[in-house]
């Protein structure tokens, strides 16, 4: 069983401020079945990725996904422009993302690079850091190859989780509550999740054991679910969300939150087995969030937590 699993069992059944209604859940997953909403968009599909070969799609997963996290204090620059300004990077010169380039590129440069009209893009500094850092270990430890990162793994996505959590200090996202490490890893699932999703499970994105990962708890699968009536939160916590309080990283809030996300997708994914379909918790995620993103306008607010894990 998964770290994050276990945990995050652990926060649900004794959460105070979130809840999961498990009558709302079933009623949304059948719904979604009839009318055949549980398709998603593959990853190919979305113009912000490169198309290249699989060292090089590895190589700008590595980059993308040590720093996609908190968007959301900046209205005009989301996901999708992370993802197309690295994308043209890679087209241009990939070279300049290999390691060892890295550990030399200035802070101005990475700034000029990535975030060209936003030289005071929330946690920049914080994002070249780990960027440094990551490019550190892969020379320090895998021949300056994420390549090498992903074949110590030898197909197994627990393997390479263990080592992307190990290895990699930005990639450590866990908690304590209520005195237990409690344990999300958004961003090396996500990671793993899109290396299987864009080699279409092949080659370097065959992971035989991909199952294991959970949904990825960030901000918008939570924020679809409260949409949803799926995750309740107690008036308090809903009083903050919707007057854009920040919600402290660390605090039982913002781990219920994320917990119970976790949970509410496995019960998701278990609705559908009984229907007959079979997903992972990943393409569970991925239709949550897709869904998130195409209602995005008339949606309830997000929690707003500032932090480097999500
Ligand atoms: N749980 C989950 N979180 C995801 C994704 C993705 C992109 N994945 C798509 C691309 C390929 C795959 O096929 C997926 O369809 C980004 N995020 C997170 O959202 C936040 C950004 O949001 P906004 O502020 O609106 O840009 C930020 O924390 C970012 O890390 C996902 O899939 N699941």
């Amino acid at each position: 069983m998964s770290l994050v699993r276990n945990s995050c069992q652990f926060v649900s059944e004794n959460s105070k401020h979130v809840k999961i209604n498990k009558e709302e859940l079933q009623k949304q997953v059948n719904e979604w079945f009839i009318n055949n909403k549980h398709k998603y968009k593959e990853f190919d599909e979305y113009e912000c990725h490169l198309a290249a070969d699989e060292e090089q799609v590895v190589d700008f997963l590595f980059i993308l996904d040590s720093l996609n996290f908190c968007f959301w204090p900046q209205k005009d620059y989301e996901y999708e422009n992370l993802s197309s300004a690295i994308k043209e990077c890679f087209q241009k010169s990939p070279q300049q993302f290999k390691a060892e380039s890295i550990l030399k590129m200035s802070f101005e440069e990475f700034q000029q690079l990535l975030f060209p009209n936003h030289p005071d893009f929330p946690l920049i500094t914080e994002r070249y850091r780990l960027l440094k850092h990551a490019s550190e270990v892969l020379v320090t430890f895998f021949e300056g190859e994420f390549v090498n990162v992903i074949k110590a793994a030898k197909n197994s996505a627990a393997k390479l989780l263990n080592i992307l959590t190990t290895q990699f200090l930005g990639f450590q996202d866990h908690a304590i509550y209520q005195g237990r490490q409690t344990f999300f890893y958004k961003r090396s699932q996500i990671l793993i999740g899109d290396i299987y999703a864009a080699l279409k499970g092949q080659g370097l994105g065959k992971f035989d054991d991909i199952e294991i990962l959970t949904m990825f708890p960030d901000y918008r699968v939570p924020q679809i679910l409260n949409q949803l009536n799926v995750l309740q939160y107690d008036e308090e916590l809903e009083n903050k969300i919707k007057n854009q309080v920040e919600i402290t990283h660390g605090s039982e809030y913002e781990i219920e939150i994320r917990a119970n996300s976790v949970i509410a997708v496995e019960l998701i994914k278990e609705e559908f087995q009984k229907l007959g379909q079979k997903l992972n918790s990943i393409e569970v995620d991925w239709i949550l969030w897709q869904m998130g993103e195409e209602q995005r306008f008339d949606i309830v607010p997000h929690h707003r937590t500032l932090s480097i894990y999500y």
